[in-house]
């Protein structure tokens, strides 16, 4: 339906061609209500029909005035946008349609369909409206986004409210967030996830009434200050299929990124569905599908436990397991990804499944929170050609469902499917926006080879670089996007927690080679050392940071891709580490636990060893010195997975972060000089060996021990009898001495080098934040 858009007092309100708009004071039911005297109750009347609008006064008291002269009551007059209406004290205007497409805002009124001036009246009547997911609401807003119960509009005293009821995604009154009871004016615009609501027009979805995407301007500088993308404008329509083509290296990822925030413009402005990505991001982030290059699932779940859990990740924490099976189930058929009923997908692992499968499966993970945009970026390049055709079908059908999608794409075969092309040239300039089959002609070639051919010399590029149109706009790159935590952090955790649990309780190889570990080298310390000395406690050390840095060094890189994306959706730093950390700690302590029965036991009972007394003391407290160091090491492999971006790369350094712990622990030889002692101070080797060496001192009693085969009397405890084997570990180096000299103080010293790794984890992640 077209649209006609006029301004009281620079308000915009909307309405429809044949619509008839009554003028009159305000409180006596004109759609156009003017607070105002002077105004009669039915003053006049505005109609569009076809292309003209006119206006008639309803032989009202003080008239109606166009350029500053009386118009005859009784008869419509036509209107342009250059007119000046005056009625009363008010100005009314007819918006002109270009100014506002090229703007490229939203229009801030409603179309009320017909109910115009009963929202207001149905309000006064109830007293109160409440607006909500659920079907028992008065408004009902079905959208994933939308609390059940989110918001409650009243009348009170004679005023309108509006009031949140402690919603998942929060109301917003003209762009801001309301945290308390707040009045409601006629020109207010009330946002609930993609609806707006005002007390003129009531209530309406803005996917309806704009293009799904307008960029203008917009610009990409990186950082290093390489050109990512030249100044383009942009508009896509609503449920629009759009290839995005281009050259290698000439931007179509870098313009994915700008246009959904996760790697917003240096210049210019982006709208989704006519609101401010920027001064919105924190709602349209929700109503974005991404599929970057990389699969966004892991291997190890099963198709419905990956769904499961990005549904508790990203739904509204309202969501009950009811509403998620419903989604899981409509998902997977609005992909075609149920056609094999009797063995049903959701059971399989994701690992197990063909490349085209698990894009798909990658999309149902986005399509979970009915997202109102979907940006894949090139899902049909690992597809062989009858996959491609399957896919981009189901692809296709999700448009007829109000989703826009914009594909990056190198395959001239996948323009069949899409309405529109948005080819870039290289250097990041726009050189087509269009309809897939004008392209080649646009450019007076014969195929789409040649139009890469053509657009990958720069020459040629310059002379179908299209301009921006961005006459009269604003540069607002800079506006802050501020990141809204989680609705729960806990809840945040808890399930970022079970995911991880889940991941490794089901790769089963994995798990039992990380259990085999303590076992085997355990076994292995108990067969060499035949007599327990402070070797075994030093190799303790080693191992349980081994186990942690082993055990943890691939697990952010492994899943970078995973990472990223619900990092831009709503995932909390600290909250990610802490999931790593819990899960990792678990296998810590039951590595730690295998470890120190297995040494225990065989220095305890063991009589070839040929000491009464001296063997690993303290079992609770050496189980958890391990478990600490481990848990320890596993922050460190942490750091490198974080700051590495390549699982090669965190293999490469995992032996330059270990052997000094090897080195510097004191027991290879000696700590002799500062440089050496101060070099020991940062490792976990140093802390461990000594550590488990005064635990060792302080459990065991002055004793007896067989030492060269000879029974000999200690007065000192066992750590003396330790000393005799080797007399490196000690504290007679220069710096340490008193501040780190006793068991606590090593246990402080870890905790010290806890904090700094902790640190390093959590810089190396919001590094890879790019807003
Ligand atoms: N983070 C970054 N920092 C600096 N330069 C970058 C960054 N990301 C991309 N670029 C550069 O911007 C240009 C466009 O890169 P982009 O990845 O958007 O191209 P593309 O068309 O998607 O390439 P391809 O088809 O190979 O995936 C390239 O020259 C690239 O080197």
């Amino acid at each position: 339906m077209k649209k006609q858009v006029i301004r009281i007092d620079g308000e915009p309100f909307v309405f429809e061609i044949g619509e008839k708009i009554t003028i009159g004071r305000i409180g006596y039911g004109a759609n156009i209500e003017i607070n105002d005297q002077k105004v009669s109750r039915q003053h006049g009347i505005i109609e569009a029909v076809e292309e003209k609008v006119f206006i008639l006064d309803l032989e009202s008291s003080n008239g109606i005035f166009i350029n500053g002269e009386r118009v005859p009551s009784g008869k419509p007059i036509q209107i342009s946008e250059k007119d000046i209406i005056k009625i009363g004290s008010s100005e009314l205007r007819l918006q002109s349609k270009k100014a506002s497409s090229e703007k490229g805002t939203i229009s801030k009124s409603f179309s009320g369909h017909g109910e115009i001036s009963k929202f207001k009246e149905t309000i006064k009547q109830k007293k109160e409206l409440q607006i909500g997911r659920l079907p028992n609401n008065d408004i009902v807003f079905n959208d994933p986004t939308v609390s059940r119960a989110h918001a409650r509009i009243s009348y009170e005293n004679n005023i309108f409210w509006i009031e949140d009821l402690g919603s998942v995604n929060h109301t917003y009154v003209n762009g801001n967030k309301i945290k308390t009871k707040t009045k409601l004016r006629d020109s207010d615009v009330v946002t609930i996830s993609f609806y707006a609501i005002g007390l003129r027009e009531g209530a309406k979805d803005l996917r309806e009434e704009s293009n799904a995407i307008n960029a203008v301007a917009i610009q990409k500088i990186y950082p290093n200050h390489k050109i990512g993308l030249q100044s383009l404008s942009l508009e896509i329509p609503h449920s629009s299929f759009v290839a995005l083509m281009g050259p290698s290296g000439c931007g179509k990822s870098t313009l994915l990124k700008c246009l959904n925030g996760d790697n917003p413009a240096t210049a210019g402005e982006v709208f989704i569905h006519g609101l401010s990505l920027r001064e919105n991001f924190n709602l349209i982030k929700k109503k974005i599908g991404y599929v970057p290059q990389d699969d966004i699932i892991h291997k190890e779940l099963t198709v419905y436990k990956t769904l499961f859990y990005a549904a508790k990740l990203r739904l509204p924490d309202d969501t009950s397991n009811e509403e998620i099976d419903n989604r899981i189930n409509k998902v997977i058929a609005d992909l075609n990804l149920d056609q094999d009923k009797e063995k049903g997908i959701k059971s399989i692992k994701v690992g197990n499944l063909s490349g085209g499968q698990r894009k798909r499966i990658s999309i149902a993970v986005e399509l979970l929170t009915e997202p109102t945009i979907l940006f894949l970026d090139e899902p049909t390049s690992p597809l062989d050609p009858e996959t491609i055709e399957s896919f981009l079908t189901s692809i296709k059908k999700l448009t007829s469902n109000r989703t826009t999608i914009i594909m990056v794409t190198h395959k001239p075969e996948d323009l069949n499917y899409v309405d529109q092309v948005i080819f870039l040239g290289v250097q990041g300039h726009l050189v087509y926006k269009g309809l897939a089959n004008g392209l080649v002609s646009s450019f007076e070639v014969d195929t789409i080879v040649e139009v890469y051919s053509e657009m990958s010399h720069i020459d040629k590029v310059k002379n179908k670089y299209i301009k921006p149109n961005a006459l009269g706009y604003q540069n607002r790159a800079d506006a802050e996007i501020k990141r809204e935590k989680p609705d729960s952090l806990w809840l945040q955790l808890f399930w970022l927690i079970s995911r991880y649990l889940n991941i490794k309780l089901n790769d089963r190889e994995n798990l039992f080679l990380l259990l085999a570990q303590p076992l085997i080298i355990g076994g292995l310390v108990c067969l060499v050392f035949n007599q327990f000395r402070v070797g075994v406690l030093f190799l303790m050390t080693i191992s349980a940071i081994w186990f942690g840095v082993s055990n943890s060094a691939k697990e952010i890189v492994g899943e970078l891709s995973v990472y990223r994306r619900e990092r831009m959706f709503n995932l909390n730093i600290n909250i990610y580490i802490l999931s790593k950390w819990a899960v990792l700690s678990l296998i810590a302590f039951v590595q730690s636990l295998l470890f120190v029965t297995i040494v225990y036991l065989n220095f305890k009972y063991n009589t070839y060893t040929g000491f009464d007394e001296v063997y690993l003391r303290s079992f609770w407290g050496s189980t958890a010195l391990m478990f600490f160091l481990s848990f320890s090491g596993s922050l460190i492999g942490l750091w490198l997975s974080s700051s590495l971006n390549t699982t090669e790369k965190v293999m490469t350094v995992v032996p330059i972060i270990l052997m000094p712990q090897i080195m510097l622990a004191g027991v290879m030889t000696k700590i002799n000089t500062t440089l050496v002692e101060v070099l020991s101070f940062f490792t976990l080797g140093r802390w461990g060996t000594e550590g488990f060496s005064r635990l060792q001192d302080e459990a065991s009693p002055d004793s007896k021990g067989v030492i060269f085969g000879q029974v000999q009397e200690f007065s000192a405890s066992a750590m003396d009898v330790l000393n005799l084997y080797d007399k490196n570990l000690t504290n007679e180096g220069t710096l340490i001495g008193g501040v780190f000299n006793g068991f606590d103080q090593n246990i402080i010293a870890i905790l010290i080098l806890n904090s700094l790794f902790y640190m390093l984890i959590y810089y190396a992640l919001k590094k890879k934040d790019s807003i």
